[in-house]
């Protein structure tokens, strides 16, 4: 069992907290973190919205989502009626007058506490509310503002948001989320890197051939196409997810585990990314878009008909990525991520060089190049794909097999949810985890290049059937280079 190291006493005021990411993912976080004791007694939630509710009502609607979302097993007895007790709610415009007093009188009450404000609202609402909180006299040393993804949707409007966050708040109290990096086996990735010798030390050009990083889903855009539409794959998974997980992958080994020393390594392979421009942006990036199939043996619906209406969204998007650096030079990042996929599966594949002369026959398959798979989610866990002599007499036969690391099977424990972790992390003040404002732009400065390349080089997105793959143009994109994904359903 983990040792959980209880945090200081807080009130975390959650705007947005009748919406669904409070329901689905914060609430059943804060609730597991109080069941394991971390959250000290003297600690509130207080919900602040729009709708009238009582506080009352909000607890059951708390305890209704708790129930609908953590597995009933999970629930011990009476932890429930413990946790609800903690909660609190008061109706707020973030954007105007009402209820900011009633919220001031409050947080009154408990002047000491640590004061996470967790923005959990549309980004158009960050700045209003980072307004109202400095004008009712409710930042302190010891607040801390949470913005959600995403920050903007280009560089301007991420600028802007940052600039009206930054009136307020210095930086240090700032806490954007990317919650992959709040995922565990995420975290894993620099343990992997930096606390084993026989990784780091083959991590170069010379030794590994490319990268895949793969994020599918099989879930449609739900209940957001409104937003999704105004999104898509690139903005809303890749120009955060997928590049934080490159980062990681890529990033030379920080000083110490710090914030800053980990999010400077991390901004410098973003301003490392090669430019991708309307001269080559149809060579090396596809666009797709889902049509009617199906997904786990299920008929789904294409994206246009969820929609509802005509649209050129992408909810799939490949790449070929490139670090410049001397570590990097001439190793591919492919990277692809979508909706509707034939399974939940988010992994990062480094493929190492065949080695450069085979003393076995060619028959037995000598020059077999090594894979390391780092299944992110589900089934977390470490392959590493060696090449083995096949047992018996019949010559020097050669076969790869795997190294297997399943962590579910070596930790025997719960998986936290990446919020319990980042909450957790929030009270605590360590940023380490959170992206520092100008990793986040300059993550934005990269992706408006290839947003401009594809509006200067207009094209439909390709269809693909609802549980395959991705369009056929994203498995020519990696095998026009003599390469293929890793696809390995389990
Ligand atoms: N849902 C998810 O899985 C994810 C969401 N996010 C991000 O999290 C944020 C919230 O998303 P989500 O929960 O899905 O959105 P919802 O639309 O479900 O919820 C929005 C919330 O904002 C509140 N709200 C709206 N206007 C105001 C206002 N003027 N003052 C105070 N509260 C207000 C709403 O309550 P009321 O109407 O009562 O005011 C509601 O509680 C977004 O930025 C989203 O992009 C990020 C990753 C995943
Ligand atoms: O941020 C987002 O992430 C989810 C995928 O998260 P996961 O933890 O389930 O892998 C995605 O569905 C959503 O569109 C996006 O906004």
């Amino acid at each position: 069992m983990a040792t959980i190291i209880p945090v200081a006493s807080f009130d975390c005021v959650v705007f947005g907290a009748t919406g669904d990411l409070t329901t689905r993912k914060l609430l059943p976080a804060l609730f597991y973190r109080f069941q394991d004791e971390q959250i000290p007694e003297t600690s509130r939630i207080i919900g602040a919205s729009r709708t009238e509710i009582s506080a009352e009502e909000f607890r059951e609607r708390a305890r209704d989502a708790i129930k609908r979302f953590v597995p009933p097993q999970d629930i011990r007895e009476g932890a429930l009626d413990g946790f609800i007790a903690h909660l609190d709610y008061v109706h707020v415009d973030g954007a105007g007058e009402e209820g900011w007093s009633a919220l001031a009188a409050l947080l009154a009450e408990r002047p000491d506490q640590v004061r996470p404000y967790y923005l959990a609202t549309s980004p158009d609402l960050y700045g209003p509310i980072c307004r109202n909180l400095a004008k009712h006299g409710l930042i302190g040393e010891k607040s801390r503002v949470v913005l959600e993804k995403p920050i903007g949707k280009d560089l301007t409007s991420a600028r802007a948001i940052n600039d009206a966050v930054g009136e307020v708040f210095p930086e240090h109290q700032i806490f954007r989320i990317d919650h992959y990096l709040g995922k565990e086996t995420v975290q894993n990735l620099l343990a992997l890197r930096f606390a084993n010798t026989i990784f780091e030390r083959l991590w170069t050009a010379d030794v590994i051939d490319h990268v895949q990083i793969t994020v599918a889903e099989t879930v449609g855009v739900e209940g957001r196409a409104g937003y999704y539409d105004r999104s898509g794959a690139l903005r809303d998974m890749l120009q955060n997810h997928l590049l934080q997980l490159l980062c990681l992958t890529a990033m030379e080994s920080p000083l110490n585990l710090d914030a800053n020393a980990v999010r400077d390594e991390k901004l410098k392979v973003l301003r490392a990314l090669k430019p991708i421009t309307a001269n080559d942006v149809h060579q090396v990036t596809v666009r797709g878009q889902y049509g009617a199939g199906a997904v786990n043996g299920q008929p789904v619906e294409g994206y246009l008909k969820e929609l509802d209406g005509p649209s050129r969204t992408e909810t799939f998007v490949a790449m070929k990525v490139e670090v410049q650096s001397w570590r990097w030079a001439g190793v591919p990042f492919y990277l692809r991520t979508g909706k509707r996929m034939p399974q939940k599966l988010s992994e990062i594949v480094v493929q190492f060089r065949a080695s450069p002369f085979s003393i076995f026959p060619e028959e037995s398959f000598g020059r077999e190049p090594n894979r390391l798979v780092i299944r992110l989610q589900p089934q977390e866990g470490m392959k590493l794909e060696v090449m083995t002599k096949d047992p018996g007499p019949g010559g020097m036969r050669l076969r790869p097999t795997n190294l297997d690391i399943s962590f579910e099977e070596t930790f025997k424990q719960r998986y936290p949810d990446a919020y319990e972790r980042l909450l957790m992390d929030v009270v605590r003040g360590n940023a380490t985890l959170f992206m520092r404002r100008d990793e986040v732009e300059a993550a934005w400065a990269w992706a408006d290049g290839v947003l401009k390349a594809w509006a200067d080089r207009p094209e439909t997105p390709r269809p693909y059937p609802a549980g395959t793959w991705g369009p056929t143009a994203a498995i020519a994109l990696i095998e026009r280079d003599g390469r293929t994904w890793h696809e390995e359903l389990r």
